[in-house]
């Protein structure tokens, strides 16, 4: 491991002319603003940068020179008052304009980090679309709109004569007619989008990225990954814009290669040949107050399983995550696994009468009152498919149950994510997985790839 200090090394970047098979990185040293400090190995391309005194700094002082008051004003309001780990390492580059990927674990506090960024760029008097955010799902699209209009607002915006920043969201199941017209009339500062509405708008030239400064790309592995998305997104990155003239944010809890991945940014021209890694808790990829549980059972036992379990950890909100339903099963005509067990769990008696639940298959309108309803307080029980397993905040959530084994690693790690939300706190959380004797290598090469351990329990 190398150490370099503040006045030799401020930070990294990658050089185009790399291999991405053997050590391919070679450092460069930056100029970058003082309090910066920087420890990297020579022999990967980990990248971890820490302020000095970084346990006092504050949100307000990192952000000052760049965020406006009103900003940091209603961050503090709504809480975000010391940044978390990802932010205080990610916003010094981010404000320096530089391209970076956020790498850093399940709700961790990414969202606050770009969204500050984008909030530092963007001309609320200008009528024109300065920042683009784009996600996978409805549902995260809806989360980040909230989060960035709440921060958006200008309360003086009639004192000051100074407009706050519009945000749109652009995502299927969506009004595109509606969005049309705005667009044509006055185009907002901020859009969010999921990549099809997106791409119907950009092809129609009803919205142009000429004068987008920033744009993100949120789970950005899932849409690399997703056969349906990841064309339309490399025409989003190279065709309808250039990497030259706009800041490009990738965020994700988990970026399998990232080597590779960082090698292609730069060689097709997603990002600029600078691009950062920011790579927080690279050894720890979930968070650490998990704590993974198994129980074994057949499959037939897994509704009485499952049920003992909630009456045992009596949990205060947990999420049942149960797979798809396969093609074979819908075109034969059966039930939908997860309709099977909403109907088991309400007619099991007790405070799990109340069950909630959100899958691919119901229609926008029900999914998104599935999600607020859960958002409106007390305890719920949440019956889901992966459809919940990417982004989605409920930060109340203190159990996950894998009513069935996720299909890798990373689903895992995005599932259990889906608790443990509380940057600050260390309050346990539980991730339980009910699973048959033949799965128990499956989970044990989770533990492995994820690096954690999983406690069995015994009924
Ligand atoms: N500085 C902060 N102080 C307090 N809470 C914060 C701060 N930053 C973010 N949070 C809260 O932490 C939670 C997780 O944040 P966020 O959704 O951005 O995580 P994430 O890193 O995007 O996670 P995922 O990878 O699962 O999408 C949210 O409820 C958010 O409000």
């Amino acid at each position: 491991m190398a150490h370099f200090s503040a006045t030799q090394l401020h930070t990294l970047s990658w050089t185009s002319s790399v291999n991405p098979n053997i050590a391919y990185r070679t450092p460069k040293l930056l100029l970058y603003p003082k309090p910066l400090r920087a420890s990297f190995s020579s022999s990967n391309v980990e990248t971890t940068t820490l302020m000095k005194d970084s346990s006092t700094t504050t949100l307000r002082e990192l952000c000052y020179g760049h965020v406006q008051e009103h900003v940091i004003l209603r961050a503090e309001e709504i809480g975000y008052v010391i940044p978390t780990k990802v932010q205080l390492q990610a916003l010094p580059f981010l404000f320096s304009g530089r391209d970076c990927v956020l790498h850093a674990q399940t709700g961790s506090g990414k969202t606050l980090a770009y969204l500050l960024q984008v909030l530092s760029v963007v001309d609320s008097q200008r009528s024109a679309v300065q920042a683009l955010i784009v996600v996978p799902t409805r549902e995260l699209g809806m989360q980040v709109t909230k989060v960035a209009r709440m921060l958006a607002v200008n309360p003086s915006e009639h004192e000051s004569g100074l407009k706050s920043c519009t945000v749109m969201a652009l995502l299927d199941g969506g009004m595109l007619k509606r969005h049309k017209s705005w667009l044509k009339a006055e185009p907002p500062t901020i859009v969010v989008a999921t990549i099809g509405s997106l791409c119907q708008m950009l092809e129609k030239h009803i919205l142009k990225l000429d004068t987008c400064q920033v744009l993100v790309v949120d789970e950005v592995d899932f849409m690399f990954n997703s056969s349906k998305e990841v064309s339309s997104l490399k025409r989003l990155l190279t065709s309808y814009s250039s990497s030259k003239n706009r800041q490009t944010i990738f965020a994700s809890a988990s970026i399998p290669q990232h080597r590779r991945f960082l090698y292609d940014c730069m060689q097709q021209k997603w990002t600029r040949a600078d691009v950062v890694h920011v790579h927080v808790n690279s050894v720890e990829p979930m968070p650490s107050c998990l704590h993974h549980r198994f129980v074994v059972c057949n499959r037939t036992e897994k509704n009485p399983m499952l049920l003992s379990l909630l009456q045992t950890d009596s949990p205060e909100s947990a999420i049942i995550f149960v797979s798809e339903q396969s093609e074979k099963s819908k075109k034969a005509g059966s039930a939908p696994p997860t309709t099977l067990l909403v109907d088991f769990l309400k007619s099991s008696c007790g405070r799990f009468s109340d069950v909630s639940l959100l899958e691919e298959d119901m229609n926008f309108n029900q999914r998104a009152a599935s999600l607020s309803e859960l958002r409106g307080g007390g305890g719920y029980l949440l019956v889901a498919t992966d459809i919940a397993a990417r982004g989605v905040d409920l930060p109340e959530t203190t159990h996950i149950y894998n009513f069935d084994i996720p299909k890798d690693a990373v689903n895992y790690l995005h599932r259990a994510g889906r608790t443990g939300r509380k940057p600050f706190s260390d309050k346990k959380c539980f991730v339980t997985s009910i699973i048959t004797v033949e799965e128990r290598f499956v989970l044990q090469r989770f533990e492995n790839e994820l690096m954690f351990c999983c406690e069995q329990l015994f009924f």
